[in-house]
């Protein structure tokens, strides 16, 4: 679900010394489930940048952390060891399934969103700017705004259950939008769509991630889309996950999945990716 996030175990990063810093800070970042002999290393040391405007794709075996990093780093969970710091401390995050209220409209469940956070207006949209609480009013308004940035445009007074997945998807990229975010943590967030629709995603993604520079963690394990999206790849080893290699993509943008350049590296970073999964047995 993407609810208002915050990292309170790290704090924001920001501050005199600090504004040119990463957007998110991993350092030595472990985790273990649960105690003694029955603990499991999920993550093991991670350290881990993403700078602000940057895209980074995480891929791994399945099973080698991802999904725990991108909640950790939401602050959904606390880590055994190590740091995180998140510039702003303004996260949110996107999984495979969009997590909408099937009772509430498409506008409503933006405009969920929208109820709890301090008026800072619809950035790049030229959106009513001021602070204090909104009137119904003023988020249903800035609700279409955001519906408009996902080419929903219209379609606010529909339920969830009227829509194709990716624009269930689309939904939950505006509401996650419209938290005011700087970071996107996204867990494989295309992961269940057609091949068609998840291009069209890539598109608007990347246009909205310029737009709003935002900076992005995306988990795939689709090689291809991580080249396709990725201005960097980090690659996760089998668990417990530790940073491998990090792959920086520097194809021209946009990029299509089907190209050859991207065939290409994706090529690489997947012989890279399969002697890390066979060095486990697995
Ligand atoms: N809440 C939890 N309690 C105990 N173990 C957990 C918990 N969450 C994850 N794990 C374990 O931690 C390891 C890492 O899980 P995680 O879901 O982060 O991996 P992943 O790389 O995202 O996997 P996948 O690619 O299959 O989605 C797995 O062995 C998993 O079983």
């Amino acid at each position: 679900m993407t609810t208002p996030l915050t990292t309170p175990q790290a704090g924001p990063a920001s501050g005199p010394g600090r504004e040119h810093g990463p957007a998110v800070r991993l350092e030595g970042v472990s985790k273990v489930y649960g105690q003694g002999k029955d603990g499991l290393l999920a993550l093991d040391e991670v350290s881990l940048t993403v700078a602000p405007g940057e895209f980074v794709c995480l891929l791994g075996a399945s099973g080698c952390g991802k999904s725990t990093l991108l909640s950790l780093v939401a602050g959904l969970d606390a880590p055994t060891a190590g740091r995180i710091e998140v510039e702003t401390g303004r996260v949110a995050m996107m999984f495979q399934e969009p997590a909408l209220f099937p009772w509430l409209t498409v506008s409503a469940n933006v405009e969920m969103a929208l109820r709890a956070k301090r008026d800072r207006g619809v950035k790049g949209t030229g959106g009513a700017e001021g602070a204090g609480t909104r009137s119904r009013a003023e988020r249903r308004a800035l609700a279409g705004e955001f519906l408009d940035i996902v080419h929903l445009g219209g379609f606010g007074g529909k339920r969830p259950h009227e829509l194709s997945g990716g624009m269930r998807q689309r939904v939950a990229l505006a509401r996650a939008l419209a938290q005011d975010a700087d970071v996107l943590l996204m867990d494989e967030p295309f992961g269940a769509l057609d091949a068609m629709t998840r291009d069209l995603l890539h598109d608007e993604l990347e246009r909205i991630w310029r737009e709003r520079n935002l900076s992005v963690l995306f988990v795939t394990h689709n090689v291809r889309e991580a080249v396709r999206l990725g201005d960097r790849v980090v690659l996760l080893s089998s668990r417990p996950g530790r940073v491998v290699e990090s792959f920086p993509v520097e194809l021209e943008r946009p990029r299509r999945t089907d190209s050859a350049e991207v065939a290409r590296q994706a090529a690489e970073i997947t012989d890279r990716l399969r002697e890390e999964v066979l060095r486990h047995g697995r």
